[in-house]
């Protein structure tokens, strides 16, 4: 499962010294942090830590107050603002809950990404679109639907189908798994391993399911304290000395993930 290791992996996104805060304390204070190409990295944290948050800044949701964040290559809250959709054109984000339109039904969620960068006729629309539907492993009968009729699960393949809309090269998913039962939540993240084999793209995920970070996640990064305290393997992740990561990782459910990673 594991991305191969490669002696010069080409760095995706880079963020250093990252300073984030709304008018109260810093949310993340000096936070350093690099993600790889082709990895599907998993972040972690406690609640309220600031994961969702610095998976904000990187998309330019949320305010950089101090420090660099590259991505691309390239310094995005440096950059102009056509520079800057240029380079968002090249990710796609599944929010925490789904953030789909609700008036809108899938086929059209999923072509709103396409209609803001692309010029196509409704029929190529129509056909790009049933293709991510089919992607994702939606029923074409889904494509009509609004989300309200769909279920959480399909709510979350209609986002990735949203978010997978201009074949990007990295996908941010923003606890993915969180609110499904297990076996739909295994087979979302056998969907995400799937498809990152397949389309080749980069994954930063933020999560709590340590049965995906068992299963997908090639590298895991842990924030507390407004940095990333620490970065590896699962293997780095078990060793570590932390007292937060030893209760996360040695815990009952870290024990139960453990033993079915194995089976
Ligand atoms: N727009 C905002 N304005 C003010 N505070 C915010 C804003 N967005 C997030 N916060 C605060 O930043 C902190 C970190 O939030 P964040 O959603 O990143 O946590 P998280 O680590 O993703 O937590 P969880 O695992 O529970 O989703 C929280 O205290 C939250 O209230």
């Amino acid at each position: 499962m594991a991305a191969p290791v490669r002696a010069n992996r080409e760095t995706v996104i880079s963020a250093r010294g990252v300073k984030v805060g709304f008018g109260g304390p810093l949310i993340l204070n000096g936070l350093d942090l690099d993600v790889y190409r082709g990895e599907v990295l998993g972040v972690v944290g406690a609640s309220g830590t600031g994961k969702s948050v610095l998976m904000r800044t990187i998309i330019g949701l949320a305010p950089l107050l101090g420090g660099t964040i590259e991505v691309f290559g390239e310094d995005y809250f440096e950059l102009d603002a056509r520079r800057r959709q240029e380079i968002a054109r090249r990710w796609g984000v599944l929010f925490q809950q789904g953030a789909l339109f609700s008036s809108l039904t899938v086929k059209q969620n999923v072509q709103v990404p396409m209609r803001e960068y692309l010029e196509l006729s409704p029929r190529l629309l129509d056909e790009m679109a049933m293709l991510k539907i089919a992607l994702v492993g939606l029923k074409p009968d889904a494509a009509d639907k609004f989300p309200s009729e769909l279920s959480g699960g399909m709510i979350k393949r209609a986002s990735l189908a949203r978010a997978l809309a201009l074949d990007p090269d990295l996908v941010f998913l923003d606890e993915p798994t969180a609110g499904l039962d297990p076996i739909g939540a295994g087979e979302f993240d056998e969907l995400i391993a799937t498809l990152r084999q397949t389309l080749g793209f980069t994954v930063y995920m933020v999560t709590h399911d340590l049965d995906s970070l068992h299963t997908i996640c090639d590298r895991i990064a842990a924030v507390g304290g407004g940095r990333v305290i620490a970065e590896g393997t699962m293997e780095t992740m078990l060793a570590s000395h932390d007292p937060w990561l030893q209760a996360y990782f040695h815990g009952p459910r870290a024990r139960a993930a453990l033993g079915s990673a194995k089976d």
